[in-house]
């Protein structure tokens, strides 16, 4: 089974996959750190020498075409479920669950872990929530296709293995 998090920055999918695959007894892979593997540089480097655009190809051509497992945890990036016809790909091919929290929550994550993400760097207290707000806005749509929807500041490796085996 392929089992994909979703998510906006700072929903928690890299700390809890690692959870969740661990409870599977799956191996973890994270999207960011793939790409960050294959470019041989940080996603922040990316986005800056070839542009948002070129970002979403790869990362497309990552989540689709990399020679992964039979059975996986994947922890998405923010906009990886936004971009091409990637959400429609993983609810097709795996269990998809969207982590879901306020921006006021996700917000307060971030505040402390802007360096390494490059679409919030230069951003901080309303101008951070604004942004939050206005991109999970445009985002929910794509999330919400999700064949799970939990609630981010209470989610638990037991019952999410519990939720996923039983589909
Ligand atoms: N359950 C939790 N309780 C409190 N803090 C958490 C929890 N999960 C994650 N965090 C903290 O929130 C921040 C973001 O977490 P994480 O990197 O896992 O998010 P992400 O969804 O992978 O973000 P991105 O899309 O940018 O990769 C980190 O500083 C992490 O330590
Ligand atoms: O939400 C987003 O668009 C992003 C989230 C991160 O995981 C990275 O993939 C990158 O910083 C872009
Ligand atoms: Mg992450």
């Amino acid at each position: 089974m392929k089992v994909f998090l979703i998510g906006f920055m700072g929903a928690g999918k890299t700390t809890f996959g690692k959870k969740l695959a661990k409870n599977l007894n799956y191996p973890f892979f994270d999207l960011d750190h793939l790409i960050e593997e294959i470019t041989g540089g940080t996603v922040g480097e990316y986005f800056a020498t070839h542009g948002e655009i070129k970002f979403r190809e790869l990362e497309k051509d990552i989540l689709q075409t990399h020679p992964f497992p039979e059975n996986y945890v994947l922890s998405t990036g923010g906009g990886a479920p936004c971009f091409h016809d990637n959400m429609d790909w993983m609810n097709k091919n795996g269990q998809t669950i969207y982590l879901q929290l306020s921006p006021k929550a996700l917000a307060t994550r971030l505040e402390n872990a802007k360096e390494q993400r490059p679409l919030i760097k230069d951003l901080k207290g309303d101008d951070l929530i604004k942004f939050i707000e206005e991109r999970l806005e445009a985002r929910d749509i794509h999330y919400k296709k999700a064949h799970f929807i939990v609630d981010g500041l209470n989610v638990h490796p037991e019952i999410i293995a519990n939720l996923i085996s039983k589909n």
